[in-house]
C-alpha cells in the first residue's frame, strides 16, 4: 500500500482514532500516517506526498474531508475517507465506511466516483454550507466541547434570539428577496446526522440548490425537525428551493458556515458549481 496516505485529525476523530491506528497498522504494513494538528499542517503534507501517493484518506469530519479536498480538485488524485466527525454528513451522503476492512478493500479496488464541488466567495465547500440562523448555530458551538447534544442545545438557545436575515437577489430571482431564518446551499442532501435539508440534492448534477428557509413559530419545530429527518422538507410551506450552476445574492450577515465550519464572508455573495471537480472514493 505504497500509494496511499492516511491523514488523521486528532481533534474531530478524538474517540476512535487510536483504536482505528490500532487496527490499521496490525492490517497494513508500515502505512503512511500523518496525524493533522492544522489544516496548513494538511496542507503542507499534501505537498510533500503529491507525486507519491495516488489515494488521501481524511479520518474525521466532514471539515476535516474539506481540507483534503481542497488540495486533491482537478488532479487524478483520489479522496477516501473513515468517517470520526460529530455530523459526517458528506461521509453518510458519499458512502465512506466505518469499517476499516471496508476502506482498505476499496482503496484496493481504486475505483472513483468524480462528484461536483462549489465555491461561496472562493471558499470551497463539498457537503452544505450557509448562512443565518446555522451560520450563528455553528459559531457558537464551535465555542463549546462539539458532539451532538452541544449541538442541540445551542441551537434550542439561538432560535429564541435569532432576528431573519434579509437577502437579496437581482433579475427574475427578486420575487424571493426577504428575510429568512437560513439560507443553505446544498451540493448533497443533509447537514449530517440524517439532517435532509435539501432532500433532492445530487452531488453529480452540476447544480447546488439554495434551501430559503423563512422563520416558523416555535411550536412548529418539531414538525420542522421532524420533516427535515424524515427527508420530507420538500413540501414544508417554509422552505423554497432554487437549484443552480451559479448565482449572485446579499445577505445583511457575514456570518457564514462552510460545511460546519464558522467563517466570516462579506456580501455580495458569488456562488459558483465545478462539476466533476473532485475524484472520491467508491
Ligand atoms: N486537516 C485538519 N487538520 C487539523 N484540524 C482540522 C483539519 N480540518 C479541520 N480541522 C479542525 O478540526 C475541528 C473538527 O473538524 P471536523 O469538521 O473534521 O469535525 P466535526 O466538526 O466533529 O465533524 P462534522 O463536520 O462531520 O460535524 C474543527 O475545529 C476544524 O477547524
Amino acid at each position: 500500500m505504497q500509494n496511499v496516505a492516511f491523514i488523521i485529525n486528532p481533534f474531530s476523530a478524538k474517540k476512535n482514532y487510536h483504536s482505528f491506528l490500532e487496527n490499521l497498522k496490525s492490517t497494513v504494513e508500515n502505512p503512511l500516517v500523518y496525524i493533522s494538528k492544522s489544516t496548513t499542517g494538511t496542507e503542507k503534507f499534501i505537498d510533500d506526498h503529491f507525486k507519491t501517493v495516488d489515494i488521501f484518506i481524511a479520518i474525521g469530519g466532514d471539515g476535516t474531508l474539506s481540507s483534503v479536498a481542497k488540495k486533491l480538485l482537478n488532479t487524478d488524485k483520489i479522496l477516501g475517507g473513515f468517517p470520526a466527525g460529530s455530523g459526517n454528513g458528506f461521509s453518510t451522503e458519499v458512502n465512506f465506511s466505518k469499517n476499516i476492512n471496508e476502506l482498505l478493500s476499496k482503496i484496493k479496488n481504486k475505483k472513483f466516483l468524480e462528484i461536483d464541488t462549489f465555491t461561496i466567495n472562493n471558499h470551497l465547500s463539498i457537503n452544505v454550507s450557509g448562512t443565518g440562523f446555522d451560520g450563528e448555530v455553528v459559531k457558537r458551538f464551535e465555542k463549546t466541547s462539539r458532539g451532538f447534544s452541544n449541538y442541540i442545545k445551542v441551537t434550542l438557545k439561538t432560535f429564541f434570539k435569532y432576528k431573519p436575515v434579509e437577502i437579496k437577489f437581482d433579475g427574475q430571482l427578486a420575487k424571493h428577496n426577504g428575510k429568512y431564518l437560513m439560507i443553505n446551499l446544498a451540493n448533497t442532501r443533509q447537514f449530517g446526522n440524517n439532517a435532509f435539508i435539501s432532500p433532492n440534492s445530487d452531488y453529480c448534477d452540476g447544480l447546488v440548490e439554495i434551501a430559503l428557509v423563512k422563520k416558523f413559530p416555535f411550536y412548529y419545530s418539531p414538525i420542522f425537525a421532524y420533516r427535515m429527518f424524515a427527508g420530507k422538507l420538500k413540501t414544508s410551506k417554509f422552505v423554497h428551493y432554487i437549484s443552480t450552476a451559479q448565482i449572485q445574492f446579499s445577505v445583511e450577515t457575514k456570518t457564514w458556515h462552510l460545511d460546519g465550519e464558522y467563517m466570516e464572508i462579506e456580501s455580495p455573495i458569488d456562488v459558483k458549481v465545478f462539476p466533476k471537480s473532485l475524484k472520491i472514493l467508491v
